[in-house]
């Protein structure tokens, strides 16, 4: 049995949702079909998720709505006319679309997540209809009754685990059943999503609850690329990887899927297949445990991300001094922020954060308590940062990667600020400017793949 997600790109126009019915036509084994907003039509335009957060600010800010309502039922009723699906069918869609703003919600956080998980809801109610008039016998599978609950924040939720034991029920589906990706019912039987892009983890979640023989993630390119194809023209396609070098490289800015996402397929080891709405002929990308991997390069993929800032601290004797971490952390925890590197010397720490956590106030705040109880010799917070990531199962046990990775950036004046290889084997962490991050996977990619 298979679990498929469709992403936004998949599920963005009539023509689209056209090969996702083929697509779940070809195979029977194709049981459980999890839903993405749609996407992105062309390049300039907006995702229906982020028209719905729109729609859920105006709401907020008590503005004129009528607008913002109607950019987005025209989305969902240009797929609807392309299947010519009776408007009364469509009309409790619409309805419960044009009622977000008059009901209750219990925070503005809850609006927000409420809002948003709209753009996957209606689109599997609206690919159930679609499919229901093909003749394929098809149910939409609401969170509520599905058991999916979820906690933690509104807007940025996790799994509870006992969503794996409710989703067995499901096992043995008597139709198709079409769920909506990117949330689930919080213990307040509130909606809370995932974060952005977290229909991948719905579509874990589910294979991994269903105990599925492989879960589906069809997307807009024909594969996972060694690097991002908006960065390299044409890069190589990858064949096989392994779950930890997609955590790493996802993380890292391999957007095509989302890292949160590999974990449950981890846990029961369902392998995942990356592959093309539009070419579903195409094998993808699978994506394995390492004992059915062979590296066939030194380095898998190379990616970058530039959501990154850096607190650097020096003062001399801090390897000597007890403590000294112990009340940075507890610093950070006062303000609710989480660091995701820590590289240190003996008289010098450097912190990156996931900068989408900051308020500038935020930060100057917890700059100005590290001033006052560590006293550094001196505090730099640098909000200038990228970081690279060069990731392999191969390059383990290897001899000369290092030179390899930074010969190519210093041909092309690339300057390196933190190197961090060591805990995790597979890869070697690069911190550089965001204006070279670019240069940097170009050169790195170049000298491994080309
Ligand atoms: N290494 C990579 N390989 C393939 N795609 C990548 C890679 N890195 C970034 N991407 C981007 O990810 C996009 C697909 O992800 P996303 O837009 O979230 O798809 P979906 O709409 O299917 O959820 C691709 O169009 C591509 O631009
Ligand atoms: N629609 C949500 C969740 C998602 O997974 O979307 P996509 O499949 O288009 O990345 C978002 O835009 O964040």
């Amino acid at each position: 049995m298979k679990v498929v997600k469709f992403g936004g790109s998949s599920l963005a126009n009539g023509e689209q949702f056209q090969k996702v019915v083929n697509i779940i036509n070809a195979d029977a084994e194709r049981k459980v079909i999890v839903t993405s907003a749609p996407g992105k039509r062309f390049d300039r335009d907006t995702k229906v998720t982020d028209l719905l957060i729109d729609y859920a600010q105006y709401t907020c800010k008590k503005q004129e709505t009528a607008l913002i309502f109607k950019q987005i039922w025209a989305r969902y009723q240009e797929i609807a006319d392309y299947f010519h699906i009776a408007a009364e069918q469509l009309a409790p869609l619409r309805q419960e679309l044009a009622t977000l703003p008059a009901n209750k919600y219990r925070s503005q956080a809850v609006l927000l997540a409420t809002f948003k998980a709209h753009g996957e809801k209606l689109n599997a109610q609206l690919l159930t209809l679609i499919l229901q008039k093909k003749q394929i016998a098809a149910r939409y599978l609401d969170p509520q009754p599905a058991g999916f609950e979820v906690g933690g924040p509104a807007n940025d939720a996790h799994i509870l685990p006992q969503t794996y034991q409710n989703l067995q029920r499901w096992q043995e589906p008597a139709t198709l059943l079409v769920v909506p990706g990117f949330y689930g019912i919080n213990e307040n039987g509130e909606i809370a999503t995932f974060s952005r892009g977290g229909s991948d983890i719905t579509g874990a979640i589910w294979a991994r609850g269903l105990q599925a023989d492989l879960y589906e993630n069809f997307t807009d390119v024909n594969a996972i690329y060694a690097a991002n194809p908006q960065i390299i023209k044409h890069p190589q396609a990858i064949k096989v990887m392994t779950y930890r070098e997609m955590r790493e490289l996802s993380y890292a800015g391999f957007s095509v899927f989302h890292d949160e996402a590999i974990i449950p397929a981890i846990e029961v080891q369902i392998p995942i297949n990356v592959k093309s709405t539009n070419h579903p002929e195409l094998p993808g990308t699978m994506i394995v445990t390492e004992k059915e991997f062979k590296p066939q390069h030194v380095i898998t993929g190379v990616a970058s991300s530039n959501h990154f800032s850096a607190l650097y601290l020096h003062r001399y004797l801090l390897n000597k001094e007890v403590g000294f971490t112990l009340k940075l952390l507890q610093i950070f925890y006062k303000y609710n922020i989480s660091y995701e590197h820590m590289p240190s010397g003996i008289d010098d720490l450097t912190v990156i954060f996931d900068k989408r956590q900051f308020t500038a106030q935020v930060r100057d705040q917890m700059c100005n308590d590290i001033r006052a109880m560590l006293a550094p010799d001196y505090l730099e917070w640098i909000d200038d940062y990228a970081i690279i990531m060069v990731v392999g199962e191969g390059m383990r046990n290897k001899i000369g990667v290092m030179k390899n990775i930074t010969a190519p950036l210093a041909q092309k004046h690339v300057a390196i600020h933190m190197i961090n290889q060591g805990a995790s084997r597979i890869s070697i962490m690069l911190g550089t400017k965001r204006a070279d991050a670019a240069a940097a996977v170009t050169q790195i990619y170049q000298q491994f793949f080309n």
